[in-house]
């Protein structure tokens, strides 16, 4: 193995604590303001209230069973089971990495058969993960993945088919850089940092954006800077998700975090109606054009598509004050099944995987970035 190989690892850390300037949130819309901005001056991105409504209803209707609440996450089996410290470090490598799955062609995809399944997009990455886990290599330990070489990058992230995993170098990069802050700084845990922020969710979103470099997730639109947020948003989502709500994942003010701006979210709201492309939009996605990160149509359909869910869950809301059924349980339990535009969002993005083929008409946008 060459020198800079062995080196290039301890060249990032070194090069990271310099980056890490102090990062200025002022002056930079947050989602929700930049998700109603981008919507009121979007020239190719429309949200349609009748579709609004209709995924309002939806889920509306499912979460009367009391069942469509934030114990969820737990659920998938790739998901850590523990609710400890080891579960909120395996959920914020995952954040890290959280990125750009999408291959040239869907059926040449980067793939990891885990306990006799195979998983694609997202899940490969959780099931890589967890086979590093198995075989003895403690991905979720700061102290190591803070020196990762991309020997070692290859071998956890080896595919199960004949397509890589993509911007694997940059998955490298980030990793470095968010374990040697974390060595630095939070003695090696991400529990640290969740500690410092005093069970809120915007002061964990404000600390992580702080420091870790690789989530700042930040677009200019129509003269404005826009936070999109995309990467941390889910990591605090998921840290509540992974605790249910308690101890490590409790936060009072979890309802501000918004829906999580990636490729497959405006997918599924297109199939519903919530939002339309214009014809121009339309025919570039079909034609697989490939988005620039931070470009007036990528920043429109992320933008667009968050309001739309932020739309969705005010209305939901305002249907579960105006109904005064006996079996509506989500007044009895008002705090465990409130729906938040978190479980918008993943009741949107499961459902965009369940419907995989009956959403493949509409195309997703093409963007390679480190943002989602
Ligand atoms: N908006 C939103 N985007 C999400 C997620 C997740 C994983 N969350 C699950 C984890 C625990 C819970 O069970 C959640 O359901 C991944 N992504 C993004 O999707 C894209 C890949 O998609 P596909 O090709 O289908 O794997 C990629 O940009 C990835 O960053 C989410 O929840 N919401």
């Amino acid at each position: 193995m060459q020198l800079f190989q062995v080196l290039r690892p301890l060249i990032l850390s070194r090069l990271v604590v310099r980056k890490n300037c102090c990062f200025v949130m002022d002056g930079i819309l947050n989602p929700r303001e930049a998700g109603r901005f981008i919507s009121e001056n979007s020239k190719d991105v429309f949200i349609e209230d009748a579709g609004v409504q209709k995924v309002a209803n939806m889920l509306y209707e499912k979460s009367k069973s009391g069942e469509f609440n934030v114990k969820m996450w737990r659920k998938h089996e790739l998901n850590p089971q523990t609710m400890d410290e080891e579960a909120v470090n395996w959920v914020f490598v995952s954040a890290v990495l959280n990125f750009s799955f999408w291959s040239e062609k869907e059926t040449e995809r980067f793939e990891v058969r885990y306990k006799d399944k195979t998983y694609t997009g997202y899940w490969s990455l959780c099931a890589a993960m967890n086979r590093a886990l198995d075989e003895g290599f403690k991905i979720t330990s700061a102290s190591l993945y803070s020196t990762i070489t991309m020997d070692q990058m290859k071998q956890i992230f080896r595919s199960d088919s004949e397509t890589e995993m993509p911007l694997l170098e940059e998955r490298q990069v980030a990793l470095v850089e968010a374990g040697t802050v974390l060595m630095k700084k939070y003695q090696g845990s991400f529990a640290n940092v969740i500690k410092q922020a005093g069970k809120s969710a915007q002061s964990l979103l404000s600390l992580v954006l702080q420091e870790f470099p690789s989530f700042r997730d930040v677009a200019e639109f129509a003269g404005k800077k826009v936070g999109l947020y995309k990467r941390a948003q889910i990591l605090v989502g998921d840290i509540w998700g992974s605790c249910e709500g308690q101890g490590l994942g409790e936060f009072t003010d979890i309802n501000t975090i918004t829906m999580f701006a990636d490729y497959r979210i405006p997918q599924a709201l297109v199939y519903f109606g919530a939002l339309r492309y214009s014809e121009t939009l339309m025919e570039k996605l079909k034609q697989c054009h490939l988005l620039k990160s931070g470009e007036k149509l990528e920043v429109e359909i992320r933008g667009v598509s968050l309001w739309a869910c932020e739309l969705i869950r005010d209305s939901i809301a305002a249907k579960v004050s105006a109904d005064t059924s006996e079996d509506n349980q989500l007044k009895d339990e008002e705090e465990l099944n409130q729906v938040n535009a978190i479980l918008v969002d993943h009741y949107l993005w499961d459902l965009r995987r369940e419907l995989a083929d009956e959403m493949s008409h509409i195309p997703f946008h093409r963007c390679r970035g480190i943002y989602y």
